[in-house]
Protein backbone atom coordinates (compact mmCIF):
# COMPACT_ATOMS: atom_id res chain seq x y z
CA UNK A 1 0.00 0.00 0.00
CA UNK A 2 2.52 2.26 1.19
CA UNK A 3 4.32 1.53 -2.28
CA UNK A 4 1.83 2.54 -4.21
CA UNK A 5 1.21 5.55 -2.61
CA UNK A 6 5.05 7.18 -2.42
CA UNK A 7 5.18 5.89 -6.03
CA UNK A 8 8.66 4.29 -4.89
CA UNK A 9 10.08 1.47 -7.18
CA UNK A 10 11.78 -1.06 -4.83
CA UNK A 11 13.54 -3.58 -5.87
CA UNK A 12 11.59 -6.78 -5.97
CA UNK A 13 10.65 -8.82 -2.90
CA UNK A 14 8.55 -11.67 -1.58
CA UNK A 15 5.24 -11.49 -0.34
CA UNK A 16 5.05 -9.89 2.77
CA UNK A 17 2.83 -10.73 5.97
CA UNK A 18 0.97 -8.15 7.94
CA UNK A 19 3.50 -7.16 11.14
CA UNK A 20 6.18 -9.52 10.90
CA UNK A 21 6.73 -9.11 6.65
CA UNK A 22 9.16 -11.51 5.86
CA UNK A 23 10.77 -12.81 8.95
CA UNK A 24 9.12 -15.52 9.06
CA UNK A 25 11.35 -16.74 6.47
CA UNK A 26 14.12 -16.48 7.73
CA UNK A 27 14.90 -19.12 9.72
CA UNK A 28 18.15 -20.58 11.35
CA UNK A 29 20.20 -19.86 8.51
CA UNK A 30 19.48 -16.60 6.91
CA UNK A 31 22.28 -16.40 4.65
CA UNK A 32 20.75 -19.58 2.86
CA UNK A 33 17.18 -19.01 3.39
CA UNK A 34 17.94 -15.01 1.89
CA UNK A 35 19.96 -16.92 -1.17
CA UNK A 36 17.15 -18.95 -2.67
CA UNK A 37 14.47 -16.22 -1.76
CA UNK A 38 17.11 -13.66 -4.33
CA UNK A 39 16.90 -16.82 -6.86
CA UNK A 40 13.52 -16.04 -7.27
CA UNK A 41 13.48 -12.17 -6.66
CA UNK A 42 16.44 -11.26 -8.21
CA UNK A 43 20.13 -10.38 -7.45
CA UNK A 44 18.43 -6.59 -5.66
CA UNK A 45 16.09 -7.85 -3.38
CA UNK A 46 13.47 -5.69 -1.02
CA UNK A 47 12.21 -7.91 1.90
CA UNK A 48 10.69 -6.03 5.32
CA UNK A 49 11.50 -7.19 8.33
CA UNK A 50 8.98 -6.37 10.98
CA UNK A 51 8.91 -2.96 10.94
CA UNK A 52 12.36 -2.58 9.07
CA UNK A 53 12.53 -1.89 5.23
CA UNK A 54 15.89 -4.23 3.89
CA UNK A 55 17.21 -4.73 0.50
CA UNK A 56 19.66 -7.47 0.17
CA UNK A 57 22.35 -7.32 -2.36
CA UNK A 58 23.47 -11.15 -3.69
CA UNK A 59 25.94 -10.39 -6.90
CA UNK A 60 29.09 -9.14 -7.27
CA UNK A 61 27.13 -6.41 -9.59
CA UNK A 62 24.82 -5.61 -7.12
CA UNK A 63 27.22 -5.96 -4.64
CA UNK A 64 29.42 -3.17 -5.90
CA UNK A 65 27.05 -0.67 -6.38
CA UNK A 66 26.78 -0.80 -2.72
CA UNK A 67 30.54 -1.18 -1.92
CA UNK A 68 31.90 0.83 -4.34
CA UNK A 69 29.75 3.02 -7.01
CA UNK A 70 27.25 3.95 -3.73
CA UNK A 71 29.78 3.04 -0.97
CA UNK A 72 29.64 6.42 0.87
CA UNK A 73 26.16 6.89 1.28
CA UNK A 74 25.85 2.85 2.07
CA UNK A 75 28.64 2.68 4.81
CA UNK A 76 26.12 3.84 7.39
CA UNK A 77 25.41 1.12 10.16
CA UNK A 78 22.08 0.53 11.35
CA UNK A 79 20.79 1.38 15.36
CA UNK A 80 20.83 -1.96 16.48
CA UNK A 81 19.83 -1.87 20.27
CA UNK A 82 21.88 -4.96 21.31
CA UNK A 83 24.78 -3.49 19.48
CA UNK A 84 24.27 -0.44 20.46
CA UNK A 85 24.43 -1.66 24.37
CA UNK A 86 27.65 -4.17 23.87
CA UNK A 87 29.30 -0.86 22.25
CA UNK A 88 29.38 1.33 25.01
CA UNK A 89 25.96 3.43 22.83
CA UNK A 90 28.31 2.47 19.35
CA UNK A 91 31.37 4.35 20.81
CA UNK A 92 33.52 1.65 18.74
CA UNK A 93 34.25 1.31 15.07
CA UNK A 94 32.22 -1.84 13.72
CA UNK A 95 28.68 -0.35 15.27
CA UNK A 96 29.50 3.26 15.01
CA UNK A 97 27.51 5.02 12.50
CA UNK A 98 29.70 6.52 9.59
CA UNK A 99 30.67 9.95 11.13
CA UNK A 100 33.58 12.26 11.69
CA UNK A 101 34.37 9.97 14.99
CA UNK A 102 34.30 7.09 12.49
CA UNK A 103 36.44 8.58 10.05
CA UNK A 104 38.75 9.14 13.07
CA UNK A 105 39.29 6.09 14.52
CA UNK A 106 39.52 4.45 11.22
CA UNK A 107 42.29 6.53 10.38
CA UNK A 108 44.57 5.29 13.75
CA UNK A 109 43.67 1.43 12.74
CA UNK A 110 45.09 2.21 8.87
CA UNK A 111 48.07 3.74 10.49
CA UNK A 112 48.82 1.41 12.95
CA UNK A 113 47.47 -1.83 11.24
CA UNK A 114 51.11 -1.93 8.59
CA UNK A 115 53.18 -1.54 11.33
CA UNK A 116 51.49 -3.32 14.15
CA UNK A 117 51.52 -6.34 12.27
CA UNK A 118 55.11 -6.85 11.88
CA UNK A 119 56.13 -4.97 15.20
CA UNK A 120 54.06 -7.80 17.23
CA UNK A 121 55.54 -10.76 15.46
CA UNK A 122 57.24 -12.05 18.24
CA UNK A 123 53.64 -12.38 20.63
CA UNK A 124 52.41 -14.31 17.60
CA UNK A 125 55.76 -16.23 17.58
CA UNK A 126 55.63 -17.23 21.24
CA UNK A 127 51.78 -17.85 21.70
CA UNK A 128 52.13 -20.36 18.70
CA UNK A 129 55.07 -21.95 20.27
CA UNK A 130 53.23 -22.70 23.50
CA UNK A 131 50.23 -23.52 21.58
CA UNK A 132 52.72 -26.11 19.90
CA UNK A 133 53.85 -27.63 23.12
CA UNK A 134 50.25 -28.30 23.90
CA UNK A 135 49.68 -29.82 20.74
CA UNK A 136 52.51 -31.81 21.67
CA UNK A 137 51.46 -33.36 24.62
CA UNK A 138 48.24 -33.98 23.34
CA UNK A 139 50.15 -36.40 20.67
CA UNK A 140 52.38 -37.86 23.22
CA UNK A 141 49.05 -38.89 25.07
CA UNK A 142 47.28 -39.74 21.73
CA UNK A 143 44.26 -36.93 22.90
CA UNK A 144 41.95 -35.52 20.53
CA UNK A 145 42.06 -31.88 20.55
CA UNK A 146 39.05 -29.87 20.37
CA UNK A 147 40.10 -26.95 17.68
CA UNK A 148 37.33 -24.68 18.18
CA UNK A 149 38.20 -23.94 21.60
CA UNK A 150 41.84 -24.30 21.25
CA UNK A 151 42.51 -21.98 18.84
CA UNK A 152 39.91 -19.68 19.94
CA UNK A 153 42.77 -19.76 23.04
CA UNK A 154 45.48 -19.49 20.92
CA UNK A 155 43.99 -16.15 18.94
CA UNK A 156 42.57 -14.87 22.83
CA UNK A 157 46.29 -14.89 24.05
CA UNK A 158 47.71 -13.33 21.07
CA UNK A 159 44.42 -10.55 21.02
CA UNK A 160 44.79 -10.02 24.83
CA UNK A 161 48.63 -9.23 24.95
CA UNK A 162 48.57 -7.35 21.47
CA UNK A 163 45.58 -5.11 22.91
CA UNK A 164 45.36 -5.28 26.00
CA UNK A 165 48.51 -5.54 27.30
CA UNK A 166 48.16 -8.61 29.44
CA UNK A 167 48.29 -12.23 29.28
CA UNK A 168 44.86 -14.20 29.33
CA UNK A 169 45.97 -16.87 31.88
CA UNK A 170 45.38 -15.20 35.13
CA UNK A 171 42.52 -12.72 33.85
CA UNK A 172 38.92 -12.74 34.84
CA UNK A 173 38.42 -13.75 30.99
CA UNK A 174 40.29 -16.83 31.15
CA UNK A 175 37.72 -19.61 32.49
CA UNK A 176 34.63 -17.88 30.24
CA UNK A 177 36.36 -16.10 27.38
CA UNK A 178 34.63 -18.75 24.76
CA UNK A 179 31.35 -18.34 26.27
CA UNK A 180 32.14 -14.38 26.66
CA UNK A 181 32.94 -14.37 22.90
CA UNK A 182 30.62 -16.72 21.49
CA UNK A 183 27.75 -15.18 23.54
CA UNK A 184 28.62 -11.73 22.06
CA UNK A 185 28.58 -12.89 18.59
CA UNK A 186 25.20 -14.72 19.05
CA UNK A 187 23.66 -11.41 20.63
CA UNK A 188 25.22 -9.54 17.60
CA UNK A 189 24.26 -12.09 14.65
CA UNK A 190 20.20 -12.24 15.67
CA UNK A 191 17.81 -10.71 14.24
CA UNK A 192 16.87 -9.10 17.37
CA UNK A 193 12.72 -7.94 17.91
CA UNK A 194 13.79 -4.59 19.60
CA UNK A 195 15.11 -3.55 16.28
CA UNK A 196 12.21 -5.06 14.19
CA UNK A 197 8.99 -4.05 16.00
CA UNK A 198 9.54 -0.87 18.52
CA UNK A 199 7.16 -1.15 21.18
CA UNK A 200 6.65 -4.84 21.76
CA UNK A 201 10.39 -5.87 20.12
CA UNK A 202 12.00 -5.68 23.99
CA UNK A 203 9.36 -7.76 25.95
CA UNK A 204 9.56 -10.29 22.66
CA UNK A 205 13.33 -10.36 23.70
CA UNK A 206 12.94 -10.45 27.15
CA UNK A 207 10.76 -13.69 26.93
CA UNK A 208 13.43 -15.36 24.01
CA UNK A 209 15.87 -14.45 27.01
CA UNK A 210 18.15 -12.01 24.44
CA UNK A 211 17.96 -9.29 26.67
CA UNK A 212 19.19 -11.82 29.34
CA UNK A 213 21.69 -13.06 27.41
CA UNK A 214 22.83 -9.21 26.33
CA UNK A 215 23.11 -7.82 29.91
CA UNK A 216 24.65 -11.38 31.15
CA UNK A 217 27.89 -11.27 28.59
CA UNK A 218 28.30 -7.48 28.79
CA UNK A 219 28.94 -7.84 32.47
CA UNK A 220 31.43 -10.02 31.96
CA UNK A 221 33.38 -7.96 29.39
CA UNK A 222 32.66 -4.94 31.41
CA UNK A 223 34.33 -6.50 34.26
CA UNK A 224 37.47 -7.58 32.32
CA UNK A 225 37.70 -3.79 30.87
CA UNK A 226 37.96 -2.53 33.94
CA UNK A 227 40.34 -4.92 34.93
CA UNK A 228 42.42 -4.99 32.34
CA UNK A 229 42.72 -0.97 32.01
CA UNK A 230 43.36 -0.81 36.32
CA UNK A 231 45.98 -2.73 35.09
CA UNK A 232 47.77 -0.09 33.28
CA UNK A 233 46.12 2.47 35.47
CA UNK A 234 48.37 0.83 38.24
CA UNK A 235 51.51 0.24 36.83
CA UNK A 236 52.30 3.32 34.15
CA UNK A 237 55.53 1.29 32.68
CA UNK A 238 52.89 -0.34 30.78
CA UNK A 239 53.30 1.43 27.35
CA UNK A 240 53.20 -0.47 24.37
CA UNK A 241 49.76 -1.42 23.26
CA UNK A 242 46.47 -0.62 22.53
CA UNK A 243 44.78 0.16 26.19
CA UNK A 244 47.90 2.58 26.81
CA UNK A 245 46.73 4.71 23.92
CA UNK A 246 43.82 4.97 24.77
CA UNK A 247 43.85 5.97 28.10
CA UNK A 248 46.53 8.90 26.33
CA UNK A 249 43.54 9.85 24.56
CA UNK A 250 41.35 9.85 27.43
CA UNK A 251 44.07 12.25 29.30
CA UNK A 252 44.17 14.71 26.56
CA UNK A 253 48.10 13.72 26.02
CA UNK A 254 47.38 12.22 22.40
CA UNK A 255 44.26 13.74 20.17
CA UNK A 256 41.82 11.90 18.41
CA UNK A 257 40.73 14.76 15.82
CA UNK A 258 38.67 16.94 17.45
CA UNK A 259 37.48 14.22 20.31
CA UNK A 260 38.21 14.03 23.71
CA UNK A 261 37.67 10.22 24.58
CA UNK A 262 35.83 9.10 27.68
CA UNK A 263 36.12 5.74 29.36
CA UNK A 264 33.21 4.53 27.80
CA UNK A 265 34.77 5.29 24.42
CA UNK A 266 38.00 3.14 25.23
CA UNK A 267 35.20 0.38 26.21
CA UNK A 268 33.61 0.43 22.67
CA UNK A 269 37.10 0.20 21.01
CA UNK A 270 38.65 -2.64 23.29
CA UNK A 271 35.19 -4.03 22.18
CA UNK A 272 36.25 -3.98 18.41
CA UNK A 273 39.31 -5.96 19.59
CA UNK A 274 37.99 -8.24 21.58
CA UNK A 275 35.21 -9.59 19.38
CA UNK A 276 36.41 -8.32 16.08
CA UNK A 277 39.71 -10.16 16.09
CA UNK A 278 39.52 -13.32 18.43
CA UNK A 279 36.92 -15.01 16.85
CA UNK A 280 37.41 -14.89 13.31
CA UNK A 281 41.54 -15.94 12.99
CA UNK A 282 40.23 -18.85 15.47
CA UNK A 283 37.13 -19.90 13.40
CA UNK A 284 39.00 -19.04 10.14
CA UNK A 285 41.86 -21.71 11.38
CA UNK A 286 39.33 -24.19 12.19
CA UNK A 287 37.87 -24.03 9.05
CA UNK A 288 40.96 -24.87 7.16
CA UNK A 289 41.75 -28.07 8.95
CA UNK A 290 38.26 -29.12 8.45
CA UNK A 291 38.92 -29.16 5.22
CA UNK A 292 42.01 -30.63 5.08
CA UNK A 293 40.96 -33.43 6.99
CA UNK A 294 37.79 -34.16 5.11
CA UNK A 295 40.19 -33.81 1.60
CA UNK A 296 43.48 -36.45 2.13
CA UNK A 297 44.68 -35.22 -1.24
CA UNK A 298 44.48 -31.62 -0.29
CA UNK A 299 46.11 -32.63 3.30
CA UNK A 300 48.96 -34.42 1.84
CA UNK A 301 49.82 -31.68 -1.24
CA UNK A 302 49.74 -28.70 1.09
CA UNK A 303 51.98 -30.68 4.00
CA UNK A 304 54.29 -31.51 1.05
CA UNK A 305 54.85 -28.21 -0.25
CA UNK A 306 55.22 -26.81 3.93
CA UNK A 307 57.52 -29.43 4.34
CA UNK A 308 59.56 -28.31 1.63
CA UNK A 309 59.66 -25.16 1.93
CA UNK A 310 60.69 -25.16 5.68
CA UNK A 311 62.42 -28.21 5.68
CA UNK A 312 64.59 -28.82 8.65
CA UNK A 313 64.30 -25.11 10.43
CA UNK A 314 63.03 -24.36 13.54
CA UNK A 315 61.85 -21.23 13.72
CA UNK A 316 59.00 -20.98 10.67
CA UNK A 317 59.79 -17.14 9.83
CA UNK A 318 57.27 -14.86 7.96
CA UNK A 319 59.36 -15.43 5.06
CA UNK A 320 59.28 -19.03 4.54
CA UNK A 321 55.06 -18.68 4.57
CA UNK A 322 55.63 -16.12 1.93
CA UNK A 323 56.46 -19.05 -0.66
CA UNK A 324 53.85 -21.00 0.09
CA UNK A 325 51.41 -20.85 -2.27
CA UNK A 326 49.45 -24.02 -2.07
CA UNK A 327 48.92 -22.67 1.05
CA UNK A 328 47.75 -19.66 0.13
CA UNK A 329 45.24 -21.32 -2.09
CA UNK A 330 43.99 -23.57 0.52
CA UNK A 331 42.98 -20.41 2.54
CA UNK A 332 41.50 -18.54 0.02
CA UNK A 333 39.43 -21.91 -0.72
CA UNK A 334 37.96 -21.91 2.65
CA UNK A 335 37.82 -18.32 3.01
CA UNK A 336 35.66 -19.15 -0.07
CA UNK A 337 33.43 -21.95 1.10
CA UNK A 338 33.16 -20.52 4.90
CA UNK A 339 33.09 -16.81 4.95
CA UNK A 340 33.23 -15.73 8.61
CA UNK A 341 30.89 -12.57 8.09
CA UNK A 342 27.97 -14.32 6.14
CA UNK A 343 25.82 -10.96 5.64
CA UNK A 344 28.82 -8.59 6.16
CA UNK A 345 27.51 -6.53 9.61
CA UNK A 346 24.29 -4.53 8.56
CA UNK A 347 24.98 -0.81 6.73
CA UNK A 348 22.11 1.72 6.55
CA UNK A 349 21.38 4.24 3.22
CA UNK A 350 22.19 7.82 4.87
CA UNK A 351 20.32 9.17 1.85
CA UNK A 352 17.58 8.19 -0.65
CA UNK A 353 19.49 6.78 -3.61
CA UNK A 354 18.53 4.94 -6.67
CA UNK A 355 20.26 1.75 -7.62
CA UNK A 356 19.83 -0.13 -10.90
CA UNK A 357 16.67 2.20 -11.15
CA UNK A 358 15.19 1.17 -8.12
CA UNK A 359 14.97 3.15 -5.20
CA UNK A 360 16.36 2.35 -1.60
CA UNK A 361 14.89 5.08 0.34
CA UNK A 362 16.95 6.38 3.11
CA UNK A 363 17.66 4.50 6.08
CA UNK A 364 17.18 1.27 4.69
CA UNK A 365 19.46 -1.45 6.13
CA UNK A 366 21.60 -3.38 3.57
CA UNK A 367 22.51 -6.62 3.75
CA UNK A 368 25.11 -8.21 1.08
CA UNK A 369 25.05 -11.50 1.08
CA UNK A 370 28.68 -12.70 0.68
CA UNK A 371 27.59 -16.10 1.40
CA UNK A 372 25.52 -16.34 -1.76
CA UNK A 373 27.62 -14.72 -4.05
CA UNK A 374 31.08 -17.54 -2.82
CA UNK A 375 28.15 -20.68 -3.33
CA UNK A 376 26.87 -19.19 -6.64
CA UNK A 377 27.16 -21.70 -9.86
CA UNK A 378 27.43 -18.67 -12.66
CA UNK A 379 30.51 -17.76 -10.67
CA UNK A 380 32.39 -20.60 -9.19
CA UNK A 381 32.24 -23.79 -10.66
CA UNK A 382 31.01 -26.47 -8.59
CA UNK A 383 30.31 -24.37 -5.40
CA UNK A 384 30.49 -26.51 -2.75
CA UNK A 385 33.45 -28.41 -3.51
CA UNK A 386 36.46 -27.95 -1.80
CA UNK A 387 38.94 -27.37 -4.75
CA UNK A 388 41.93 -25.00 -3.88
CA UNK A 389 43.56 -25.59 -7.07
CA UNK A 390 40.58 -23.24 -8.80
CA UNK A 391 43.22 -20.10 -7.97
CA UNK A 392 46.01 -21.10 -10.10
CA UNK A 393 46.14 -18.28 -13.05
CA UNK A 394 43.05 -17.08 -10.92
CA UNK A 395 44.25 -13.57 -9.58
CA UNK A 396 40.71 -13.34 -7.46
CA UNK A 397 42.02 -12.38 -3.72
CA UNK A 398 40.20 -11.57 -0.66
CA UNK A 399 41.52 -8.06 -0.29
CA UNK A 400 38.71 -6.16 -1.34
CA UNK A 401 39.41 -5.23 -5.09
CA UNK A 402 36.77 -8.64 -6.26
CA UNK A 403 33.94 -9.00 -5.61
CA UNK A 404 33.45 -12.19 -6.00
CA UNK A 405 35.63 -13.15 -3.11
CA UNK A 406 34.43 -11.02 0.02
CA UNK A 407 35.93 -12.77 2.96
CA UNK A 408 37.04 -9.09 4.52
CA UNK A 409 34.29 -6.66 3.07
CA UNK A 410 35.43 -3.94 0.78
CA UNK A 411 35.18 -0.40 0.56
CA UNK A 412 35.18 2.26 3.68
CA UNK A 413 34.04 -0.86 6.08
CA UNK A 414 36.23 -3.28 4.79
CA UNK A 415 38.05 -5.25 7.84
CA UNK A 416 41.24 -3.44 9.09
CA UNK A 417 42.28 -6.29 10.92
CA UNK A 418 43.01 -8.21 8.06
CA UNK A 419 46.99 -8.16 8.46
CA UNK A 420 46.68 -9.29 11.96
CA UNK A 421 44.23 -11.71 11.50
CA UNK A 422 45.72 -13.43 8.47
CA UNK A 423 49.51 -13.02 9.90
CA UNK A 424 48.14 -15.38 13.38
CA UNK A 425 45.98 -17.83 11.02
CA UNK A 426 49.50 -18.49 7.97
CA UNK A 427 51.75 -19.05 11.36
CA UNK A 428 49.58 -21.03 13.16
CA UNK A 429 48.53 -23.74 10.02
CA UNK A 430 52.11 -23.94 9.28
CA UNK A 431 52.99 -25.23 12.18
CA UNK A 432 50.61 -27.40 12.86
CA UNK A 433 51.29 -28.73 8.82
CA UNK A 434 55.30 -28.97 9.32
CA UNK A 435 54.97 -30.52 12.70
CA UNK A 436 51.87 -32.41 13.42
CA UNK A 437 50.11 -35.16 11.19
CA UNK A 438 46.45 -35.36 12.10
CA UNK A 439 43.99 -38.00 12.06
CA UNK A 440 40.66 -38.50 12.91
CA UNK A 441 39.39 -39.84 16.33
CA UNK A 442 38.98 -43.92 16.61
CA UNK A 443 35.64 -45.12 14.34
CA UNK A 444 34.96 -41.78 12.52
CA UNK A 445 36.34 -41.63 8.69
CA UNK A 446 36.96 -38.60 6.16
CA UNK A 447 33.15 -38.74 4.96
CA UNK A 448 31.96 -38.38 9.05
CA UNK A 449 33.11 -34.89 9.16
CA UNK A 450 30.74 -32.61 10.08
CA UNK A 451 30.79 -29.51 7.42
CA UNK A 452 27.65 -27.91 8.87
CA UNK A 453 28.30 -23.87 10.02
CA UNK A 454 26.24 -22.30 12.94
CA UNK A 455 24.63 -18.61 12.70
CA UNK A 456 26.25 -15.75 14.09
CA UNK A 457 27.75 -12.81 13.66
CA UNK A 458 30.62 -14.53 12.66
CA UNK A 459 29.45 -18.31 11.92
CA UNK A 460 32.15 -21.08 13.25
CA UNK A 461 31.60 -24.44 12.26
CA UNK A 462 28.59 -26.10 14.32
CA UNK A 463 29.69 -28.98 16.01
CA UNK A 464 33.21 -28.66 17.17
CA UNK A 465 36.11 -30.14 15.50
CA UNK A 466 38.42 -32.91 17.35
CA UNK A 467 42.12 -34.35 15.72
CA UNK A 468 44.20 -36.32 17.19
CA UNK A 469 47.53 -35.07 16.33
CA UNK A 470 50.72 -37.40 15.46
CA UNK A 471 54.48 -36.18 16.38
CA UNK A 472 56.28 -36.18 13.16
CA UNK A 473 60.09 -36.58 13.40
CA UNK A 474 60.50 -33.19 12.43
CA UNK A 475 59.18 -32.16 15.93
C1 LIG B 1 40.48 -14.02 9.54
C2 LIG B 1 40.14 -13.02 10.28
C3 LIG B 1 39.08 -11.97 9.99
C4 LIG B 1 38.00 -11.97 9.12
C5 LIG B 1 37.57 -13.08 8.18
C6 LIG B 1 37.33 -10.68 9.26
C7 LIG B 1 36.23 -10.27 8.54
C8 LIG B 1 35.59 -9.05 8.68
C9 LIG B 1 34.43 -8.63 7.94
C10 LIG B 1 33.74 -9.44 6.85
C11 LIG B 1 34.06 -7.39 8.38
C12 LIG B 1 32.83 -6.58 7.96
C13 LIG B 1 33.11 -5.62 6.87
C14 LIG B 1 31.86 -4.87 6.43
O1 LIG B 1 30.89 -4.75 7.18
O2 LIG B 1 31.86 -4.42 5.28
C15 LIG B 1 35.01 -7.02 9.41
C16 LIG B 1 34.98 -5.81 10.06
C17 LIG B 1 35.86 -5.48 11.06
N1 LIG B 1 36.94 -6.21 11.50
FE1 LIG B 1 37.54 -8.02 10.78
N2 LIG B 1 38.00 -9.95 10.22
C18 LIG B 1 39.08 -10.69 10.68
C19 LIG B 1 39.99 -10.30 11.63
C20 LIG B 1 39.98 -9.12 12.31
C21 LIG B 1 40.94 -8.73 13.33
C22 LIG B 1 42.13 -9.59 13.77
C23 LIG B 1 40.55 -7.49 13.79
C24 LIG B 1 41.19 -6.59 14.84
C25 LIG B 1 42.14 -6.90 15.66
C26 LIG B 1 39.36 -7.11 13.06
C27 LIG B 1 38.66 -5.92 13.23
C28 LIG B 1 37.54 -5.54 12.52
C29 LIG B 1 36.80 -4.28 12.75
C30 LIG B 1 37.14 -3.22 13.80
C31 LIG B 1 35.76 -4.25 11.82
C32 LIG B 1 34.71 -3.13 11.64
C33 LIG B 1 35.20 -2.11 10.64
C34 LIG B 1 34.24 -0.95 10.42
O3 LIG B 1 33.03 -1.10 10.57
O4 LIG B 1 34.73 0.13 10.09
N3 LIG B 1 39.05 -8.11 12.17
N4 LIG B 1 35.93 -8.03 9.57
Amino acid sequence: KSTRKTKKNLPPGPPRLPIIGNLHQLGSKPHRSMFKLSEKNGPLMSLKLGNVSTVVASTPETVKDVLKTFDVDCCSRPYSTYAARLSYNRNDLSFSPYSKYWRELRKLTVIDTAKRVKSFGHIREEEVASFVDFIRQSASLEKQVNFNLKFMKLSASVICRLGFGMSLEGSKLEITYDEVIQGIMEVLGSFAAADFFPIIGKLIDRLTGLHGKCEKVFQAMDTFFDEAIKCHLDDESIKDDIIALLLKMERGEIGLGEFQLSRNHTKGILLDILVAGIDTSAQTATWVMTHLISNPRVMNKVQTEVREVVKNKDNITEDDIEQLKYLKMVIKETLRINPLVLLLIPREASKDLKIRGYDIPKNTWIYVNVWAIHRNPNIWKDPGAFIPERFVDNEIDYKGLNFELLAFGSGRRMCPGMGVGMALVHLTLVNLLYRFDWKLPEGMETRDVDLEESYGLVCPKKIPLELIPVITKRT
